[in-house]
């Protein structure tokens, strides 16, 4: 499947064959663990096991496809990322015919740099985004697809982004059943929140930010500002650094959209970001918001952002091809009882939110650069 896709002669900027090598002295930095998921596949439990610490501590990691069912996803990625920069090299005028605003209806299609708020003073950010729905590329019966530029839309883009969405929605299927299990659940509980035929937020984004204007990395120059993601699970390839992660795992605070560099106070313990090499190859996974409140805080996500890459990595552009796996729309967030999950406190109640409801809301205040949505675990 590598060599469907668009036209690489006419790539110019999305060149990772051209990239030099992450700054070997980039600090500060997180080495992430690697799986093999052929290996946690086959079902050794050992690994499995190691992969549950991880999600319980971090909640990010690397994962290697090699020998598996989605082997082709790397360069499948790499294929979405040529069409991105096809897609992103439209007239703004025609990208904007797709352009969402999160009115509380949508969060698919075009979204143009600048309309998130990074901190409190309304700094704009630099990213663009294009959210391919997988329930319009996939037609989902009950949805009605939403027009797409036919770039996208016309084969064979649209069979690469659809084969896509099917395998990196099964990957995550498999990683939430074993974390199931890891959690002496059902292994089928996340699975029957995340069927693939039903309506829900999952989505491959393309996206693309600017070489970076400055070489004073004081001046972060935010192209996506610190969130957790508002799904389950995350599949992301990226080319070049810039993605950094929040050094304390994020477990239930979800009033998280503004910076909280302006919480810290003492200098010893002071979280910081610290970048995320990319490892040629490999996805960068991470969990998101619902698997935390799936598990009342059990399982944890990983805060990150994304600015430009250090070094001479900084003067590309910046792409990346992330799926976004969440539960459907009508599943309502709330912890499930059994296992190895902690009940509700006895005099508290939790909010109860379908994700669709949570995804609009998470994705307004994200928008707005606002803290809203807390939730105590
Ligand atoms: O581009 C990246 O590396 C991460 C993007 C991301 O965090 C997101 O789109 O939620
Ligand atoms: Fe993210």
């Amino acid at each position: 499947m590598g060599s469907i896709g668009p036209d690489t002669t006419v790539s110019q900027e999305f060149t990772p064959h051209l990239y030099p090598g992450f700054p070997a002295d980039s600090k500060p930095c997180v080495e992430l663990e690697t799986f093999s998921f052929a290996k946690l596949a086959s079902g050794d439990r050992a690994e499995q096991a190691r992969l549950y610490g991880v999600c319980k501590t971090r909640g990010f990691f690397y994962l290697d496809f090699s020998d598996t069912y989605a082997q082709s996803l790397p360069d499948d990625a790499e294929a979405i990322g040529r069409l991105a920069e096809q897609v992103f090299k439209l007239p703004q005028e025609e990208k904007v015919k797709y352009a969402y605003g999160m009115t509380g209806t949508s969060i698919f299609g075009y979204k143009q740099a600048g309309l998130t708020k990074t901190d409190v003073k309304g700094t704009p950010d630099t990213a663009e985004f294009f959210n391919c729905s997988k329930d319009d590329i996939l037609q989902t019966p009950s949805r009605k697809p939403t027009d797409l530029p036919s770039i996208i839309s016309s084969s064979p883009a649209r069979s690469l982004i659809g084969d896509y969405q099917k395998t990196c929605h099964q990957v995550g299927l498999d990683i939430l059943s074993m974390l199931a299990t890891q959690l002496n659940l059902p292994s089928d509980v996340f699975v029957n929140k995340h069927r693939i035929t039903e309506a829900s937020g999952d989505h491959v984004r393309m996206t693309r930010g600017p070489p970076r204007k400055s070489q004073d990395l004081s001046l972060p120059e935010i192209q996506t500002p610190g969130h957790t993601d508002f799904g389950t699970i995350t599949i992301l390839f990226n080319w070049l650094g810039g993605l950094q992660v929040w050094s304390e795992a994020s477990r239930g605070n979800f009033n998280n959209i503004v910076d909280p560099e302006q919480g810290s106070k003492d200098e010893s313990s002071k979280p910081e970001w610290l970048w995320v090499k990319p490892k040629p190859g490999h996805a960068i996974v991470n969990l998101g918001d619902a698997a935390v409140k799936f598990t009342g805080g059990v399982l944890c996500s990983g805060r990150h952002r994304v600015v430009p890459a250090p070094g001479e990595q900084g003067l590309w552009p910046r792409y990346s091809v992330v799926y976004f796996v969440r539960p459907e729309n009508a599943c309502v967030l709330k912890r499930i009882c059994g296992g190895d999950v902690p009940p509700v406190q006895e005099g508290k109640e939790e909010e109860e939110l379908t994700a669709h409801e949570w995804i609009m809301k998470q994705a307004i205040a994200l928008r707005d650069g606002i803290a809203k949505g807390n939730v105590d675990i």
